[in-house]
């Protein structure tokens, strides 16, 4: 398999993946570049300034996964990919006490002006009068986004003895509470209060222009912003007016919302925001240390190479989905598959509702990957595209179909199953498996009829009334087909006078036999299933 490598990773994650895959490292593509050759490639790792748009995607025919080597997926269309299948992974562990740090080595420039200085001294310049700074020393900073970097970056200024406050609405009392940050409920109050600002949010529909024109006419004249996550979440222009006039008292940019990609020399870059002298730059350096280069680029490649070799990950779209012991569920993970494609197999209208049900030993296990598989099968013969777990969900739901998981701890009869109730625009139909032993998988329960049989390659599944002579006349077609019976289950419904058969049989069932087999006395329907 190949993987294409479009920016500067770690030495020791490229020699990784090359342990088992082929691997281009290609720097220098342009967009159209890499929409012109991404179709080779089972695998891409970017960092932030590839981007993976829905075109490169659609071009990557092959494409198993894309790979961030950092934490914002902002630069790739996770939806689309989510869509065609291809996992998407990221390393949000690995770099962020550089990115904090980063944060912290900043807000201290801005408050005294190094850049500047600097600038004035090298070009020969000894000013002093100009570049009087700030203490951090108790002012009060809010932290946007109290997630990995933010608290990281609220407790390294605690020990700058500043008043630390946040603003995070999906972050806990107690979160707030064990990081000693005083929680702040609206950016109103944000902007009320603050002498600096730092920023740690993803960026979403919602903070885009979180700070605009409305939040910085509400700020105090001493506000200082530090950006060390994306650009755009302070609207450029509206803080450029903010800065021009005074508005507000400086700050300080790692991220800006369009930035080139390096050339070797370096990449040519204009901004408005660079003409003024209370704003200090570097181009997206946060991540940027030995340190979080060395841990990010061996950890995309183990994510990569995990994916690769068809192991659950822990994916930017594999929403939820933790597994520890997938081995143990293996069994399962196939007797659901086997159980979702044993539906359109029997029926032909579209399910509306599916509930599944797992009882006993199974019920204390992860049941959504389970969930997830019985999805695949379900939609695998009526879908071209590829069905995984990445996509499955989308395209559960993209049909309408509703899905509903439940877990009961007894059953009759079985140490584990699992019952599937699908509901179409005419009835509810049942279907229940169970794994016995380690690994033996068995269906119990086919379309309302308890059975007991084992899926195989090829299965005829009959339903007659319970008359005789009927199994007698099907054995005849079969064997003038020289279709050898392996074996044989019937389950009668007393009630109704009708019987279910199910027969193993070794090889396909020719549809001239099959309409032989429908047009008996007393057969009401046949299947043939081919797993
Ligand atoms: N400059 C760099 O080189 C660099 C390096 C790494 C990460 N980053 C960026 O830093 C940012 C933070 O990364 P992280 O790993 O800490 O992310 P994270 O997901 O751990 O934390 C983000 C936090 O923001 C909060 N949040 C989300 N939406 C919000 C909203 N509307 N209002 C308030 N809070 C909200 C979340 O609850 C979460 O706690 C990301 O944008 C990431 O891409 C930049
Ligand atoms: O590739 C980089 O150095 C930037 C990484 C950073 O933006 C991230 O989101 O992890």
């Amino acid at each position: 398999m190949k993987i294409l490598v479009t920016e500067k990773i770690a030495k020791c994650g490229i020699e990784l993946l090359r342990k088992d895959f082929e691997v281009d490292e290609r720097t220098d593509l342009t967009p159209e570049a890499l929409l012109e050759c991404i179709g080779e490639y089972d695998a891409l790792i970017v960092r932030s300034a590839t981007k993976v748009t829905a075109e490169v995607i659609e071009k990557g025919v092959n494409l198993k996964v894309i790979g961030r080597a950092g934490t914002g997926v902002d630069n790739i269309d996770v939806e689309t990919a989510t869509r065609k299948g291809i996992i998407v992974v990221n390393t949000p562990e690995s770099n962020n006490i550089s990115t904090a740090e980063h944060t912290i080595a900043l807000m201290l420039a801005l408050a005294r002006n190094i850049p500047q200085a600097y600038t004035a001294l090298k070009s020969g310049k000894w000013i002093r009068s100009k570049f009087k700074g700030v203490e951090l020393y108790n002012k009060t900073v809010v932290i946007l986004g109290l997630g990995r970097i933010g608290s990281n970056v609220a407790t390294r200024l605690k020990a700058l003895g500043m008043n630390v406050m946040g603003y995070d609405p999906y972050i806990t009392d107690e979160r707030f509470e064990k990081l000693g940050v005083k929680r702040l409920n609206s950016i109103e109050e944000v902007m009320r209060v603050a002498d600096f600002i730092t920023i740690h949010l993803p960026k979403t529909d919602e903070t885009v222009g979180m700070i605009g024109e409305k939040e910085l006419a509400m700020a105090k004249p001493n506000l200082r912003i530090i950006n060390c996550a994306r650009g755009g979440l302070v609207d450029e222009e509206v803080l450029y007016n903010a800065l021009k006039s005074g508005r507000i008292a400086g700050a300080a940019i790692d991220v800006f919302e369009k930035e080139p990609k390096e050339v070797p020399g370096g990449a040519d870059f204009s901004h408005k925001l660079l003409e003024l002298e209370n704003v200090i730059f570097t181009p997206h350096l946060g991540a940027s240390t030995e340190e979080a280069q060395e841990n990010v680029g061996l950890e995309i490649a183990k994510q990569v190479s995990e994916a690769l070799k068809g192991n659950i990950v822990n994916a930017v779209n594999l929403h939820g989905l933790h597994v520890r012991n997938i081995h143990a569920l293996s069994p399962f993970l196939k007797l659901a598959e086997i159980m979702g494609r044993l539906y359109y197999r029997a029926e032909k209208l579209p399910v509306q509702k599916v509930e599944i049900i797992y009882s006993g030993d199974i019920a204390k296990q992860e049941t959504k990957i389970i969930t997830l598989s019985y999805l695949s099968g379900l939609l695998e013969p009526v879908i071209e595209e590829r069905i995984n777990f990445v996509n499955v969900e989308m395209l559960i739901k993209d049909r309408g179909i509703e899905v509903i998981e439940s877990i009961r701890s007894e059953v009759d009869h079985y140490t584990n199953l699992i019952t599937v109730k699908v509901t179409n625009s005419k009835k509810q139909v049942t279907f229940a498996g169970t794994v016995f032993g380690k690994d033996e998988i068995r269906i119990v329960n086919f379309g309302g009829y308890e059975v007991d049989f084992e899926p195989t390659p090829y299965m005829l599944v009959i339903q007659n009334y319970d008359r005789p002579g009927v199994i007698g006349k099907i054995g005849t077609i079969l064997g003038n087909e020289n279709v050898n019976i392996e074996t044989m289950r019937v389950s009668q419904n007393r009630k109704e006078g009708r019987a279910l058969m199910v027969l193993n049989v070794d090889q396909e069932v020719s549809p001239q036999a099959l309409k032989q087999i429908e047009m008996l006395d007393n057969v009401l329907r046949v299947s043939f299933i081919k797993l």
